[in-house]
């Protein structure tokens, strides 16, 4: 048995998070070819390196076959409805800040607020005979930020990348996206509303409190924990 830590495969949140791991000590690196989602972890004993997509870590952690985790905030309460029981955040790494935020079109000039969303959202439906459509990989977080809103006439469009495109491209209204620097909304004609983020998030190093630890495993995983926290 081995102490699993599942990372980013790729992109700017594996170069980063490999930065954050090199400065408590711990050497991560990819091996094989460039395109073999091998890895190896230097400095510490009996852990195992997972590569793997940031959209699967939560659900990994969560079933048990990874002990520890490095993704975003918004990916975990996202995919996991009963976060706080499944995982626990060990640190926050200081990168991969975005904010969820609702965005419409900027030629919306009446609507800066959700309670403005609210009252278009209902016109919407009344002069189109449809509702207005939401397009967005965050689902669950989206509902529950718009019921408490009080947004309730609306659809959600289900889109896994280059959501921003969607309303030039007429499959939605408006989006729930994350925004870092706010350039590709302002490049696709898009404002954020004003009121704050649904969820503000940054790249995150999480325990599974579900996953068996060998009588092995535990003083590795007590070491990981105490030279990356302590
Ligand atoms: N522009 C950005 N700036 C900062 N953080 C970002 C940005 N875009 C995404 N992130 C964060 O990076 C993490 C990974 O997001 P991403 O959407 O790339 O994951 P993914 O869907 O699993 O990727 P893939 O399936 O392509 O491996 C998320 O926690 C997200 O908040
Ligand atoms: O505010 P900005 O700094 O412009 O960053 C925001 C963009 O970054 C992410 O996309 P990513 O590059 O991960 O591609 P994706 O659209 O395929 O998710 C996110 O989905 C936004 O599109």
């Amino acid at each position: 048995m081995s102490v699993k830590l599942g990372v980013p495969s790729k992109g700017r949140l594996m170069e980063k998070t490999f930065d954050w791991f090199g400065q408590h000590g711990i050497t991560l690196t990819r091996t094989g070819s460039d395109r073999e989602y091998a890895g190896a972890v230097e400095g510490i004993g009996g852990v195992s390196l997972v590569l793997l997509s940031a959209g699967e870590v939560p659900r990994e952690l969560a079933a048990g076959r990874l002990h520890f985790g490095v993704t975003g905030t918004d990916l975990v309460q996202e995919k996991l409805p009963l976060w706080e029981q499944q995982v626990e955040p060990m640190a926050e790494l200081g990168f991969g800040h975005a904010d969820l935020v609702l965005a419409v079109p900027k030629a919306w000039v009446d609507v800066d607020t959700l309670d403005d969303l609210d009252a278009v959202a209902t016109a919407f439906r009344t002069a189109h005979g449809m509702r207005l459509r939401i397009a967005t990989k965050y689902h669950r977080l989206v509902r529950d930020h718009l019921r408490h809103g009080g947004v309730a006439d609306y659809a959600l469009v289900d889109s896994q990348g280059a959501t921003e495109g969607t309303v030039a491209n007429e499959t939605a209204e408006m989006i729930a996206d994350i925004t870092s620097s706010g350039e590709t909304l302002r490049a696709n004609h898009l404002k954020v509303l004003e009121d704050p983020p649904i969820l503000r998030s940054q790249a995150t190093l999480w325990r599974s409190r579900v996953a068996e630890v060998s009588d092995g495993d535990r003083a590795v995983a007590a070491a990981l924990i105490t030279q990356l926290t302590g």
